[in-house]
């Protein structure tokens, strides 16, 4: 079985990630990991903060000479920003008065609606919004983003398996049908500026975030992550916390703002007829396969061999600078809600985490339908039993 966890607030010293359970042999380094965080560092609607703050990413433990040594890995994704508020957000008591002088740490008594400021203030007794967005802050996806790149890694050496993802939708804008990446257009996409895979729609999703921004708004989206190269039988029927689709609805549903997952065609499945609803089987050169890829490579609860598709749609950024009515607890006043800065649009960005996600589950299910404590033995088992599978 495959854990991971992350610790760390948004403006601390670090971000720290735990991903255990990982075979030994798998070929990853800094490097690896640099790109993807670089990756989630980009599109069309970022904010501010992400132009200015590097994450600063170490290997602590885990991975030696560029390969894991079966033990748990462990990754750092320090901040450059933290000079700026080591002592706002000091792990040791600071001086109350050296404190005062802080205007970092005013404190924030303004919740956004949409965020989690409220409802966390009351859950842990705060009267101040900073210890709630401090860790409910999407920074925190960093950290995934860095254990999902060793996930990839290791689903490419031991399953040939390539995660790719895409923005689908941005606010009212979509891609026509039938837009699907191949398992190597990864680089192609982050040269968009909002992760589109059809140049066409990106120039409206791009016209849009503008709009937006100019109008002090912000705007969700849709992404999909696509997955190609998965065996049948990832997953299981036989109990829902093993289905893959339930555990992958689970890890997307993770990431923050996200608001609904779905499966292949998801919805629109409902609304069809299941004679147009579901994907054809045929023999064709002495293999199975499917004429459509509507369930979106998964059928009860299992990878089907096909390829997986599975989409995450991504509410507005909460902080939504043309400011939303709210109330100061402080005071019990009507006021307008805080806005620093934010993202106009997170949505390709999200994309990227949405990709650790899926790769992140994607592995902890190989592991357990292969087992493996080196990459290789995965690998082997992994062979075996395609080798062996009925109905080919
Ligand atoms: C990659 C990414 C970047 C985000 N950037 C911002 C941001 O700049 N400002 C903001 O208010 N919310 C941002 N969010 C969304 C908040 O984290 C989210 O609204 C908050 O956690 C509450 O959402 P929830 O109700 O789904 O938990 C971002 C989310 C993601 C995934
Ligand atoms: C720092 C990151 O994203 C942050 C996620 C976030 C939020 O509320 O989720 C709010 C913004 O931070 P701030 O309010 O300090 O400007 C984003 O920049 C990151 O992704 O590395």
């Amino acid at each position: 079985m495959l854990r991971w966890l992350t610790a760390g607030e948004s403006h601390g010293q670090q971000l720290t990630a735990i991903l255990e359970g990982l075979p030994a042999g798998v070929q990853v380094q800094t490097a690896d990991l640099d790109v993807d965080l670089a990756r989630r560092r980009l599109g069309h609607g970022r904010g501010a903060r992400m132009s200015f703050e590097q994450d600063v990413v170490t290997l602590t433990g885990g991975v030696r000479h560029g390969v894991t040594q079966g033990g748990p890995v462990a990754v750092q994704v320090g901040n450059t920003e933290w000079p700026k508020w080591q002592t706002v957000m000091a792990a040791d008591p600071v001086d109350p008065e050296v404190l005062a002088g802080q205007a970092r740490n005013a404190p924030l008594t303004r919740p956004r609606p949409g965020h989690a400021d409220l409802a966390g203030m009351q859950k842990y007794g705060f009267d101040d919004a900073r210890p709630v967005l401090e860790r409910a802050s999407a920074r925190e996806t960093a950290a995934r983003v860095a254990l999902g790149a060793v996930a990839k890694a290791f689903l490419r050496q031991a399953l040939d398996v390539e995660v790719v993802s895409h923005v689908v939708g941005i606010g009212p804008v979509t891609v026509p049908d039938g837009v699907l990446p191949g398992p190597q257009d990864n680089p192609r996409i982050d040269e968009d500026p909002v992760r589109c895979a059809d140049p066409a729609t990106s120039e409206v999703m791009v016209a849009e975030v503008d709009d937006a921004r100019k109008n002090g708004d912000t705007l969700g989206g849709v992404v999909e992550v696509v997955v190609h190269g998965l065996p049948p039988g990832l997953g299981s029927h036989v109990h829902w916390d093993r289905r893959l689709d339930s555990r992958l609805a689970a890890a997307l549903m993770g990431v923050q703002s996200v608001k609904a997952v779905e499966v292949g065609d998801g919805l629109e499945t409902a609304r069809r007829r299941g004679s147009v609803a579901h994907d054809e089987i045929i023999s064709e050169d002495g293999r199975l396969r499917r004429v459509t890829d509507r369930a979106g490579g998964i059928e009860g609860g299992m990878t089907n061999g096909e390829v997986l598709r599975v989409r995450a749609a991504m509410k507005p950024i909460s902080t939504v600078p043309r400011a939303l009515a709210t109330v100061d607890v402080a005071t019990g006043d009507a006021a307008v809600a805080i806005n620093q800065r934010s993202d106009a649009c997170a949505v390709p960005r999200g994309s990227v985490v949405m990709e650790a996600m899926v790769a992140l589950t994607l592995a902890d299910a190989a592991l357990e339908k292969f087992g493996g404590d080196s990459v290789a033995e995965t690998r082997r088992n992994a062979r075996a039993y395609l080798d062996a599978l009925p109905y080919r």
